[in-house]
C-alpha cells in the first residue's frame, strides 16, 4: 500500500441508537458503544486499504464529549493518519446527527445542523504482512 495514496483516506458508517442498548438514565448508552462503532469503521477501512478486517491493537486517546442516547443517528468515521509497516494509525470521530424530540411526542425526531460530535479517539490497528505474489 503507498501512504501517498492512503493517508487522509476515510469511512464513514452512520447507524440508529436502537432503544434496547440504552443502559444509564436519561436513555444514555455506555461509552463502549462508540468504541463498538469505532471498531467497525476501521474494520472497514482495513478492508479497503490493506484487503483484511485487521485487528485493533490500542487506543492512546478516547474522549467523550457528550452523551450518546437511545433514538440518535449516529455517525463514526475512521481517518487514515499514519501508515507503518503493518501498523495503521487512525483518527475517529463520532456524531449525532438525528435526535429524539420527545417534547413533540414519542416518535418526533430532529436532524441536528451542525452534529453533535459526541466522542474522539485515536488508535492503532495492524495488518497482517501481505501474501507474496
Ligand atoms: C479493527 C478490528 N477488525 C476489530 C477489532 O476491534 S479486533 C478486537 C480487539 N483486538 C484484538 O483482539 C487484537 C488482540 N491483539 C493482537 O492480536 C496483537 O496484539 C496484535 C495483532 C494487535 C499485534 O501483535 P503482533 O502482530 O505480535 O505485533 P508486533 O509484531 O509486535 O507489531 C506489529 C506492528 O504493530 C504495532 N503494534 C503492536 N502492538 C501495538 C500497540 N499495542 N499499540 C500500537 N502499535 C502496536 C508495532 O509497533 C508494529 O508496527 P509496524 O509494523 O512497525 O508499523
Amino acid at each position: 500500500m503507498s501512504s501517498a495514496l492512503y493517508e487522509g483516506f476515510s469511512v464513514t458508517h452512520r447507524r440508529y441508537v436502537p432503544h434496547a442498548h440504552a443502559h444509564y438514565g436519561g436513555s444514555l448508552v455506555d461509552g463502549a458503544y462508540g468504541l463498538g462503532l469505532f471498531g467497525d469503521v476501521a474494520t472497514e477501512l482495513c478492508v479497503r486499504t490493506d484487503g483484511d478486517e485487521g485487528l485493533f491493537a490500542g487506543y492512546t486517546a478516547v474522549d467523550f464529549l457528550a452523551p450518546i442516547r437511545a433514538g440518535d443517528v449516529v455517525e463514526a468515521t475512521a481517518t487514515l493518519t499514519r501508515v507503518g509497516t503493518r501498523s495503521r494509525g487512525i483518527t475517529f470521530e463520532a456524531r449525532v446527527v438525528c435526535r429524539a424530540a420527545p417534547e413533540r411526542g414519542p416518535s418526533a425526531a430532529d436532524v441536528l445542523d451542525p452534529p453533535l460530535v459526541v466522542t474522539r479517539a485515536t488508535g492503532t490497528v495492524v495488518v497482517p504482512v501481505p501474501a507474496p505474489e
